[in-house]
């Protein structure tokens, strides 16, 4: 029973078509049509003239159809013969008469000779390649032929391609085409290149492009197409260190089609947010490498996370391999970092107050950059540790705020981009953001905002290295970042020693004393710190993990305003000397001791698969949204509820099961006070919902469509 279902669920319909089956079918459906002809052609007594015109009109449009089709020239000639043979016969007949033995037997012996020689009239089958194999590299006329095909059927526009480009990195190739007199636009099959990539089976994470041909006409379309997804692959920085400009985009990475992933720093700040051991340390290598190569542009760093970020730009310097640091200023604790950010935002203000004319000269409202007047870019590695304390963090906030057209810039890392660790300021005031691969997706709402929640998912990136990155407020993309290694690091630091700029006279002299003294200290402090290295890595694997928390410095008095501090000579000399700062107490040790053995323990696999996560519920997406956006941390549940359409009764009504109520006691906004919500209640409830330990009743989750 079970075998007779299956005969009938697998029977072929049966092909009625007169669709030739093969050669013998093909030569004797021929045959019987051209008797036919032959015959209705005697009964009516046609003139032989029309045989001989259907037989040249045939054998013309035979040779511009094969030629349009590409056909080999046996293809082509065998299809001319078998037609000119048939035409002769029927024109034969037309002058005599089809009723005669050796007129058959002509036209039996024509079809026998046809059918026989049928295989020279097969199309030549092209080598169907897999794309991104190797194999598609080297037939790249096959490939010519696949996409001319695919994009006629996909876009149904009778393109013709012209030439296949292999790209160096092996990642893709360029198929160049041009498109027909017919009114096809570039952007018609730039509209279906979702479909060509579908159509010619890419792997995931890969993508066709469509751009125009530099110096060509429009007519001329190039198409990108990408076989290799480049999240997937480990992408060492390339050994190129020629100089460039802040002007242009400083280049982290590759994105998955092998786009360059690239920032612009020259006005906007930068934060880089990522757990540990998820690439931020390299990635902050990356950009000094590339903020170093602008000769306009100076590398500061502040690194209070043990030192693990400068050292290697140092040691070169300590070495005497270069006559110049490369870094311009180092600051490897509190008291230096002090020193350094009341510096950059003295040499801010006397820019914004000196250069007035100069931005007259050049007829700009933004401040010129010149390897003479270069942009200073301090990369901080470790946000946390320096806003964690109280006047860091002000002058942070005060740096960030003012020093965008006076080319004082920064690039902040943090472990996470939550309020407690980056003030919402400093995230909302970073046009270029970068959240790294990790297993809690709540991040990526943290970072870009509760819009991207659900449209993005740490499963598109490929562990470590990997991030995504927003510009400006861009829809975050995915991208790989270039891993660079020790030895790189010191290549590219003699590199970039020989071709850095100075600071200029006027904003060194603005900074003052700090400025001038800071390479004494600079060496003082990493020549002892590289002794204390080797000390580490032989401990670290004997002694036990300690949690001692780093020694706090001395705090420095400052006033509740940035502007309230002293000038920074005053402070340099307020400050206790450089080289107590630089013992061995200051720096902390254990906690690299504890990172090292954590790791050594608890390997981070390359790509973690996320875990599953739970829908976060509109109510708390909007209303964190909102308080966003109002740049603030507390909100009345008035305000709240009208921005979301609410009256505050429903509001508590819809908040209350996911364990989020206002706060117990009223606080004051716009000059009322009353009782409200706080965002840090509505984030804990959005990571408790995401980890599955809250539940989400109906009505809530269905808000606002119910
Ligand atoms: N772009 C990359 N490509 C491949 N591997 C990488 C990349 N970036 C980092 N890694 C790997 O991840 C490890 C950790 O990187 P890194 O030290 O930069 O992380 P981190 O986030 O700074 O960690 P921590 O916060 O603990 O200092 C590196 O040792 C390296 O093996």
């Amino acid at each position: 029973m079970v075998g007779t279902k299956t005969k009938a669920t697998t029977k072929q319909p049966v092909d009625w078509s007169l669709t030739p089956r093969g050669p013998v079918s093909a030569a004797v459906q021929g045959s019987l049509a051209l008797a036919a002809a032959a015959t209705v052609g005697d009964a009516v007594a046609l003139s032989p003239v029309w045989g001989g015109a259907a037989t040249a009109a045939g054998a013309l449009a035979l040779v511009v159809a094969g030629a349009h089709r590409q056909l080999a020239p046996a293809a082509l000639l065998y299809r001319l013969g078998c037609w000119v043979g048939a035409g002769a016969w029927w024109t034969w007949t037309l002058v005599d008469t089809p009723w005669s033995q050796s007129s058959w037997a002509a036209l039996g012996i024509g079809a026998m000779t046809a059918g026989l020689m049928a295989p020279l009239g097969r199309v030549t089958k092209k080598t169907k390649a897999r794309p991104g194999s190797a194999l598609v590299l080297r037939s790249t006329s096959g490939l010519a032929a696949d996409w001319e095909a695919r994009i006629r059927r996909v876009c149904r526009a009778p393109v013709i391609v012209t030439d296949v480009r292999a790209w160096d990195n092996g990642a893709g190739y360029d198929v160049l085409v041009t498109l027909p007199p017919s009114g096809v636009t570039r952007a018609d099959i730039a509209g279906r290149a979702e479909s060509l990539a579908t159509a010619a089976d890419l792997p995931e994470g890969c993508s066709v492009e469509v751009r125009g041909v530099a110096g060509a006409g429009r007519s001329q379309v190039m198409v990108r197409v990408s076989t290799v997804n480049r999240i997937a692959q480990v992408i060492g920085y390339p050994a190129d260190y020629s100089p460039r400009s802040i002007l242009e985009p400083i280049v982290l990475g590759e994105h998955a089609n092998s786009d360059v992933a690239g920032a612009e720093v020259r006005e906007e700040a930068a934060l880089i947010a990522g757990k540990r051991g998820s690439g931020k340390t390299t990635l902050l290598q990356v950009v000094s490498i590339a903020l170093g190569r602008c000769r306009d542009n100076l590398v500061w760093h502040l690194d209070l996370n043990g030192g693990g970020l400068t050292q290697p730009w140092i040691d070169v310097w300590l070495d005497g391999r270069a006559a110049r640091c490369p870094i311009d200023w180092a600051a490897p604790n509190l008291a230096e970092g002090k020193l350094m950010l009341a510096s950059a935002i003295s040499i801010a203000k006397h820019r914004k107050a000196s250069y007035r004319k100069l931005k007259r000269a050049h007829n700009a409202s933004l401040l010129p950059v010149s390897a003479d007047l270069p942009q200073i870019t301090i990369v901080v590695d470790e946000g946390a540790n320096a806003v964690a304390d109280r006047d860091l963090a002000k002058l942070l906030g005060e740096l960030q705020n003012i020093g965008r057209n006076e080319a004082v810039n920064l690039v902040i890392s943090s472990l996470r981009p939550t309020g407690d660790l980056v003030p919402v300021n400093m995230r909302k005031q970073s046009g270029v953001r970068v959240q790294m691969y990790g297993p809690d997706p709540e991040e990526l709402a943290h970072m870009f905002g509760w819009s991207v929640n659900g449209k993005l998912s740490m499963d598109q990136l490929g562990g470590k290295g990997t991030g995504f990155l927003s510009l400006d407020g861009s829809f975050p993309r995915p991208f790989r970042g270039y891993n660079v290694l020790p030895a790189q690091v010191e290549d590219a630091a003699l590199a970039i020693a020989a071709l850095r700029p100075d600071l200029d006279a006027a904003s060194a002299q603005a900074a003052g004393p700090a400025y001038a003294s800071r390479l004494e200290r600079m060496r003082r402090v990493f020549a002892d710190r590289d002794g204390q290295d080797d000390e580490l890595e032989t401990s670290a694997s004997t002694l036990p993990a300690p949690q001692t928390p780093p020694r706090r410095l001395t705090v420095l008095p400052g006033g509740a305003n940035a502007s309230e501090w002293a000038d920074p000579p005053t402070l340099a000399g307020r400050t206790r000397p450089a080289v107590s700062t630089a013992s061995a107490a200051d720096w902390p040790e254990p906690r690299m001791v504890g990172r090292l053995r954590a790791e050594q323990m608890h390997p981070v696999p390359a790509a973690a698969p996320a875990a599953a996560v739970r829908p976060v519920p509109q109510i708390v997406t909007r209303a964190l949204a909102t308080i966003d956006d109002a740049g603030d941390d507390r909100m009345h549940s008035a305000t709240l509820a009208e921005a979301l359409g609410l009256t505050p009764t429903d509001l508590a009504a819809l908040l209350r099961p996911l364990g989020v109520t206002t706060l117990p006691r009223a606080f004051l906004r716009g000059g009322r006070e009353a009782r409200g919500y706080a965002r840090e209640d509505l984030s804990v409830a959005a990571e408790r919902i995401g980890r599955g330990e809250i539940d989400v009743p109906a009505d809530v989750a269905a808000w606002p469509a119910a």
